[in-house]
């Protein structure tokens, strides 16, 4: 059974998913047809190489810019290797690497410059040391042409000034004994003794190492890169881009508390906190704040026409990824009146994920639970004819024939409806086998996701479709509190985490057994961090219920996770309490914590489980895995272990993902006697 599983996990893991793409200028050719080159970005697992792979692939679209004459790819795929960022330039002319490589066992990093077919120039930034490590993340990362194509923007952690101890050898100035050796030593770079162990608050999970951003420009003519300097110490800047005219650049700011703005050991900082949007004069050095400074905004871009900026904003701290992200659908937002419409109500896909648009040519990746992504580009219709919009697809995918899918719609019963946010209902993805026969029983397994605040949406997702090939049904439970349901949704859930969200899921997996075709007795239970807390709070609260467990990165104990996590808030605010970075908590507050989690009712689980657990976890720190592996050992419960070094919460380094998923199906199949 192994191996067979093995074999369809690395038939599946082999479907790559779009994660880019950059449509280039329209082109006019010799014979008066007008083109525009796409050029995308995959990632794939390589569980030979133990990586994760991102290769590209080109294509060409002529069109009409209104409707597409013909497409095709125009090559084969190349693997991109050691690319931090890249962009192109507005003209397509030249393109812009930040690169990574190893030289000498020696981490360097190169912006380069690309002209058609030759690199024409390569600047070593780790050399020039205006700055330290380029930010290549997705929160403050950015790599920018000017619109003059002279500049390049991008955003690094800023230079630290060298640290020695008081007893280094050498750095006792009587030991220079003539006066030029002084000279000398004067000239060396600034050094600050005893900080060599001072300690560097960082951004938390997943960006750590990274404390301080600056913005960075490179004049590309001049080779110089220059760091500016007029931004305040208490913002961290972020996701910046070029002001009209070049005459200035806007970013978003992260404020956070100084305690010593002089010092790097100052921050208190979370993603969710505090942010603004900002513009810095170029010309003048002057720094201003756009946007209110009493909320959190993020993703700033500027319209085609140069005079609008749309940017995403909510309320500061509260639950994380409240209302402001469209997700679940392409849609169409009419910025005149507001109005939103379906561009995809016809299809039978699952999940559009818009990559780019381009003077309304859109690149979309679109894909379902059974089917992987495929590439698509179409023209935006005009407004009131969005029904007419057609696709052309440039990559297509197939369709597995084995998995059925369908997307089931809950009203809580009347006990659970929530009286401060009345009337919310909630859905959860089915992925069964097919053509199985009536009598059938299948085993179910119950998935509610992370978060709480988040969503799994309709698309291809790797586990969830193996399961579903090796004859398990799944259930995706997107329960009250999840994204995409508004705002109301989600905010009935803080404070109410250990029972709204365990009775939601409990509630649509008892309709799904209600419905047939599952087996009552061969019912389990998976999640990851906050589905974590739910799996173990569901095998607490449900002890006869569900037959095994396996939970990855759990949160188990809120009033002992509330200290050593990096975002202290979400404990706070999802147990009920408004959040501020000096409350001091009391026993009552870490009472209610405690209260509402799933260590509460340890003593009552029965079912086995397995614990997966990320040795770098930031968020969900391993000890709360610790936490519960002991407490079941002590009541003599069958649990687990499995720790994963090198790697943090969301555990998808290749290697670990792949073993983290052949142990569960395995846990699951020897627990329910299959
Ligand atoms: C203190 S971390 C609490 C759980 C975590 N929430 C936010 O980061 C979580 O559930 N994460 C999910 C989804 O983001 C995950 O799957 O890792």
């Amino acid at each position: 059974i192994p191996d067979y599983i093995a074999k369809i996990y690395r038939e599946q893991s082999q479907y790559p998913s779009l994660s880019r793409a950059d449509v280039g200028p329209v082109i006019t050719s010799q014979y008066g047809g007008s083109y525009s080159n796409i050029s995308t970005e995959w990632t794939q697992q390589d569980l030979e190489r133990n990586e994760i792979v991102k290769f590209c692939r080109q294509y060409i679209v002529f069109h009409d810019n209104k409707s597409i004459v013909y497409s095709g790819p125009s090559g084969n795929c190349t693997e991109i290797k050691g690319e931090l960022l890249s962009q192109d330039s507005p003209s397509g002319e030249m393109k812009a690497v930040m690169r990574e490589c190893s030289i000498k066992g020696e981490e360097k990093q190169f912006l380069e410059i690309w002209h058609r077919n030759r690199k024409i120039k390569s600047l070593n930034l780790t050399e020039l040391k205006k700055h330290g490590k380029v930010y290549e993340d997705d929160q403050f990362g950015c790599l920018v042409w000017s619109h003059s194509e002279t500049h390049l923007l991008y955003v690094a952690e800023k230079k630290r000034p060298k640290a020695e101890s008081y007893f280094q050898s050498g750095s006792e100035s009587t030991l220079l004994v003539d006066e030029d050796e002084v000279m000398k030593s004067a000239k060396k770079e600034d050094s600050v003794k005893g900080d060599q162990f001072v300690y560097y608050e960082d951004w938390g999970e997943t960006l750590v190492t990274k404390a301080t951003p600056v913005l960075c420009i490179l004049d590309i003519e001049g080779n110089n890169v220059s760091v500016l300097e007029s931004i305040p110490d208490s913002i961290s800047p972020g996701q910046a881009f070029w002001a009209p005219n070049d005459t200035g650049v806007v970013f978003v700011g992260w404020w956070h508390d100084t305690a010593d703005a002089n010092s790097f050991t100052m921050l208190c900082v979370f993603l969710y906190a505090r942010s603004s949007l900002f513009y810095v004069d170029l010309t003048g050095g002057k720094c201003e704040r756009l946007s209110s400074d009493s909320a959190a905004v993020c993703s700033p871009r500027l319209s085609p026409d140069l005079c609008r900026i749309v940017y995403l904003e909510c309320e500061v701290y509260g639950p994380h990824q409240q209302c402001n992200k469209l997700c679940m659908d392409l849609i169409v937002v009419d910025t005149s009146t507001d109005q939103v419409t379906s561009l995809t109500s016809k299809s039978n896909m699952g999940s559009w994920c818009l990559l780019t648009i381009h003077r309304d040519l859109m690149v979309v990746s679109c894909s379902s639970p059974n089917c992987p992504p495929s590439l698509r580009v179409g023209f935006l219709p005009v407004s009131g004819s969005e029904d007419e919009m057609s696709w052309v697809t440039l990559e297509e995918a197939q369709t597995q024939p084995e998995i059925d899918w369908q997307i089931l719609s809950f009203t809580p019963p009347p006990e659970e409806d929530n009286s401060q946010y009345p009337g919310l209902d909630y859905e959860a993805i089915l992925l069964k086998p097919k053509d199985v026969t009536e009598k059938t029983k299948l085993p179910l397994i119950v998935n509610p996701h992370g978060g709480p605040h988040s969503v799994i949406v309709a698309e291809w997702l790797l586990s969830p479709a193996v399961f579903c090939s090796v004859g398990f049904g799944v259930l995706l439970v997107n329960y009250r509190g999840s994204i995409g349901y508004g705002q109301d949704s989600i905010l009935s859930l803080p404070g109410n985490v250990g029972t709204q969200d365990v009775k939601d899921v409990q509630f649509a997996v008892e309709s799904v057994l209600k419905q047939g075709g599952f087996d009552r007795e061969k019912v389990v239970v998976t999640g990851g961090s906050h589905g974590g807390f739910l799996a173990c709070h569901l095998i607490g609260q449900y002890p006869d219920f569900y037959k095994a467990c396996a939970a990855r990165n759990p949160v188990i104990n809120l009033a002992s996770m509330i200290g050593s996590t990096d975002i202290p808030d979400w404990c706070m605010v999802e147990a009920g309490f408004d959040y501020k970075t000096n409350t001091l908590l009391s026993p009552a507050m870490l009472e209610q914590m405690l209260n509402k989690s799933p260590i509460k009712h340890v003593t009552q689980v029965k079912a086995p489980v397995l614990l997966a657990l990320g040795e770098d976890d930031r968020r969900v720190p391993n000890k709360q895995g610790l936490e519960y592996y002991k407490s079941l050992k002590a009541f003599n419960v069958p649990v687990r272990l499995l720790w994963y070094p090198d790697n943090n919460h969301s555990l998808s380094k290749v290697d670990a993902e792949s073993d983290g998923f052949m142990n569960i199906v395995l846990w699951l199949i020897q627990h329910l006697s299959l």
